[in-house]
């Protein structure tokens, strides 16, 4: 047994003819909530793409649940929302079949029974979408949307959940909903790991926070330091002073 559940080690990556990443180090044990930080193109999204296999390392090593990356099978223990992509790509599909799909990673092919379905649905009402269950995704907003895609990677109900920007172009009262959901997953033991551009409502529960600058940590760490006002849900201007410290701390 290990506690570490997902690990990159003096990894390196590269897309295309460019090398992304510079042999970085990004470990989170269980039970953690990590956040990784970063300008643009600072490498984030290549990281956790490589820390779900979606990348390949150029070298460095790569461990998911103390099994090397290569050898790894159990894809159903970790949830993976992707940065901002359709769910449906066109085919009209309903909010709970999307969220349907990802429970797949447990079912296979067989077919779903009363604890996948109940599972299904819990994850719809974690993400305050059970009135639109039924509906099209393609009738939704943008911020409904990922809403979705994040109620699909609960559907499997992982031991590990990894989201690449969850708060992008989700509105604040969303956003309170999304933080209220990763909260209640920790709760329930699930370990976090999050690429964040800001921490917004996300800050309280984000127990380090690594920064990454071009394609390096460049901190592994507390998270940057918080307004004394940031607890309050709402407050359009607790979020701008979060944010205020946050580009300081990053510059
Ligand atoms: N297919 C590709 N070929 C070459 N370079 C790429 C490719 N995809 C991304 N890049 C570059 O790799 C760098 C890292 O991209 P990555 O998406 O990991 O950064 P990021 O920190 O997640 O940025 P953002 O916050 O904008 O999403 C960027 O400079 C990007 O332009």
């Amino acid at each position: 047994m290990t506690d570490t559940v997902v690990a990159l080690r003096g990894a390196s990556a590269s897309l295309g003819a460019r090398q992304v990443l510079h042999g970085i180090d990004l470990a989170v044990a269980r039970g953690e909530v990590v956040a990784l930080l970063g300008a643009n193109g600072s490498g984030k999204s290549t990281a956790v793409r490589a820390a779900v296999g979606r990348v390949r390392l150029s070298s460095g090593s790569w461990e998911l649940f103390g099994t090397p990356g290569e050898r790894f099978r159990q894809w159903a223990r970790i949830g993976y929302v992707p940065q901002r992509t359709t769910a449906a790509g066109g085919v009209p599909a309903t909010v709970r079949e999307v969220v349907a799909a990802g429970r797949l990673a447990r079912t296979g092919l067989r077919p779903p029974r009363r604890a996948d379905k109940a599972a299904v649905a819990r994850a719809i009402e974690l993400v305050g979408m059970a009135d639109r269950a039924a509906d099209a995704v393609d009738a939704l907003s943008g911020g409904q949307h990922q809403r979705v895609l994040i109620a699909r990677a609960l559907a499997t109900e992982p031991d590990l959940l990894i989201m690449d920007e969850p708060m992008a172009g989700v509105d604040l009262a969303a956003q309170q909903v999304l933080a209220d959901t990763v909260r209640a997953q920790v709760a329930a033991g699930t370990t976090v790991l999050l690429v964040l551009h800001e921490l917004g409502p996300l800050a309280p529960l984000i127990d380090r926070a690594v920064l990454l600058r071009d394609g390096r940590v460049a901190h592994d760490g507390p998270p940057p330091p918080l307004a004394p006002d940031h607890v309050h849900p709402h407050a359009d201007e607790a979020a701008a002073t979060v944010k205020g410290h946050l580009d300081r701390w990053t510059s």
